[in-house]
């Protein structure tokens, strides 16, 4: 069932941006900040899979995760109200690019090469696909994947924030931006 009905202050918020930028961290602090239910994709297809997911990528192949996510996504982005983080390459499948665009408000959190680089070392042991690359490799991953995020509603810069006032700036964003949009008296 797709959410037709929903004014843009009922509709799912989908956070989107290349691993490590802090789509959970964020999105949970928004979530609490907005009164919202927080749905992670990725814990979610943990519990499909009864196991994590760099097990899974090894014991059944990045296809069959691909897959989970998107039937995941498909199901939380039609709930009203939540704060949903996707996995930075859930964008590479149209289909969740279309119905987010569609039917969420998709939020991208953007960060600069220079400052993700800082990331690294506390990012790689629970992302199969940084694991094993080398430097220039992830950079060439880092700019190819510049190009899903490119789509989306709104964009906010996180390098010079930290977790809990990137969540208080967009707390506020929306805020303002829903009552802007607010059915007016007659
Ligand atoms: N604004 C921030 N500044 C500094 N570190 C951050 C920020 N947001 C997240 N982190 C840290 O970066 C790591 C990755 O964050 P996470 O939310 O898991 O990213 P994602 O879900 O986008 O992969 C975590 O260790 C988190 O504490
Ligand atoms: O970019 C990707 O392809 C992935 C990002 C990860 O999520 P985060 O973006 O939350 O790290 C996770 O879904 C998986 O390891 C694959
Ligand atoms: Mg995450």
């Amino acid at each position: 069932m797709r959410n037709f009905g929903l004014s843009i202050r009922e509709k799912s918020i989908v956070c989107i941006g290349f691993m490590g930028v802090g789509k959970t961290t964020v999105g949970k602090l928004l979530a609490q900040k907005l009164y919202r239910n927080f749905v992670d994709i990725d814990v979610e297809i943990e519990k499909a899979f009864a196991m994590p997911i760099p097990q899974i990528f090894e014991v059944y192949g990045e296809q069959a995760f691909r897959a989970k996510e998107k039937e995941l996504i498909v199901k939380y982005s039609q709930q009203p109200l939540n704060i949903i983080s996707v996995g930075g390459g859930a964008f590479l499948q149209k289909e969740i690019q279309d119905i987010c665009m569609a039917d969420c408000i998709v939020l991208f959190l953007d960060i600069s090469w220079e400052s993700w680089k800082d990331r690294i070392h506390i990012l790689v042991d629970n992302r199969p696909l940084l694991k094993g690359r080398s430097l220039e490799d992830m950079k060439t991953l880092f700019l190819e994947r510049q190009t899903i995020y490119s789509l989306n509603h709104s964009k906010f810069q996180v390098d010079n924030f930290k977790a809990e006032e990137a969540a208080d700036y967009l707390a506020d964003a929306l805020k303002l931006s829903w009552e802007i949009h607010a059915p007016q008296p007659k």
